[in-house]
């Protein structure tokens, strides 16, 4: 089994990254046509070798500067080798696939029961259509008649490698996310089963601070942790006012080391689904932030107090940022630059998503390489990657990765 020397911890969004998951684009990417693209949150269709490959070379960029990189699907492998928990799994994941119809469950049960461990994860990653298995006349329902091969009976999930957004590690605990879109929901269920069976989480007695059973949406991409004390949490396309006062209920009242969130607002839009594809930390007083949104956001802060918490409303982001972290200067980067063009072109592809392995310095994609330009300028060390093909899924290299520990 996978191991890890020290406990699940994350206090700082930009303190030397020590182990992240990473999920490598696979199979579940040739489901992607262009009749079910929008549904599955794509925008186009990858190119499943070359995103792979830049894939690769993000995963060795982050170990040659000493990052632990764990997968996801190893992970789950892994524990579905316990017979038990693979047959736990199986029932589960029809479930939350919505497969009702009693000769398909059964039939499909006995299927991947035959199965290995490594060919259920992937099955459960890379999805199953009608057209991989062998069904009777006698067994076909309307659904099977009406989608004919597209039928997918377990969903394939390509959006699986932005790992940042299925879940959180919040301090010593986890946060699973309580997805918003029905392409995503399955991808908790994958976590969920880590957290619970694999010994990363279970020898440490990790806590969790939110999971799927709580019906307000909250993703793991709204979510910064900025310090000890203090984590920003996006109110966005995907995340709920609902949500984030359950979380912060959560944190407050079940021990963690955290006292304030900052909720920030943002407008809902396709092109910045998550907080972190518009502002993100570089350094101790640093931040990056998509100019083209100013003017439209709100900032309130949730304060915990001796008997539950209050809520009020900040100046701004600058001033609430300042009084949150203690700092007495916090320079706010402008991703793009002023040019509204350049900054909007640059954001859809994720300038803003930055990465920060350590005080200062970041891994972003090559080709925004106006805002990459300005980071460096301000003395941001800039670690560039290929990401035309991983572009695609519109998400950057802080969506890709799911840090377990930060020193
Ligand atoms: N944290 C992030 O911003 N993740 C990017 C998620 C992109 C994915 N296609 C989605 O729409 O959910």
């Amino acid at each position: 089994m996978t191991k890890v020397v020290t406990a699940p911890r994350v206090n700082s969004e930009i303190n030397k990254l020590k182990t992240t998951i990473l999920h490598r684009p696979g199979k579940e990417l040739e489901r992607l046509t262009p009749q079910n693209l929008s549904e599955l949150l794509f925008d186009d269709i990858p190119w499943v070798r070359r995103i792979q490959e830049e894939h690769d070379n993000f995963a060795k960029v982050l170990q040659q500067n000493e990052v632990q990189v764990l997968y996801l699907q190893n992970l789950l492998e892994e524990i579905l080798k316990e017979e038990d928990v693979k047959e736990k799994f199986i029932e589960e994941l029809l479930q939350v696939n919505g497969v009702t119809s009693p000769k398909i469950n059964n039939y499909l049960k006995e299927f991947l029961k035959e199965k290995s461990s490594n060919e259920v994860a992937e099955i459960a990653i890379a999805g199953l259509a009608l057209n991989e298995i062998k069904i009777k006349k006698s067994m076909m329902g309307l659904a099977e008649y009406i989608y004919q091969d597209n039928y997918f009976y377990i969903k394939p999930l390509p959006n699986l490698y932005f790992t940042r957004d299925p879940g959180a590690m919040i301090d010593g605990g986890l946060m699973i996310s309580s997805m918003k879109t029905a392409a995503r929901k399955p991808e908790t269920l994958i976590l969920k089963y880590i957290y619970k069976y694999h010994e990363i989480f279970r020898k440490n007695n990790i806590p969790w601070w939110y999971d799927d059973s709580y019906p307000h949406s909250i993703e793991g991409g709204d979510v910064l942790v900025l310090s000890e004390k203090v984590i920003a949490v996006g109110c966005s396309e995907r995340t709920t006012p609902q949500a984030i006062e359950q979380l912060a209920h959560n944190l407050f009242e079940k021990g963690s080391s955290v006292e304030r969130i900052l909720v920030v607002q943002i407008p809902i839009n396709r092109s910045y689904m998550h907080l972190d594809t518009v502002f993100t930390m570089v350094d101790t007083n640093r931040f990056v932030f998509y100019p083209g949104i100013k003017n439209e956001l709100r900032v309130f802060s949730i304060i915990k107090e001796e008997k539950g918490f209050s809520i009020h409303q900040e100046k701004d982001l600058q001033t609430a940022l300042k009084n949150a972290l203690n700092l007495y200067t916090i320079d706010i980067i402008p991703t793009g630059g002023l040019n509204a063009i350049t900054s909007a072109r640059e954001q859809w592809n994720d300038s803003t998503n930055t990465l920060a392995i350590a005080p200062g310095v970041i891994v972003t994609y090559s080709r925004n390489e106006i805002s990459n330009k300005i980071m460096e300028k301000e003395g941001i060390k800039v670690i560039p990657i290929e990401g035309s093909e991983l572009s695609r899924g519109r998400g950057g290299p802080r969506c890709m990765t799911m840090p377990l520990l930060r020193e």
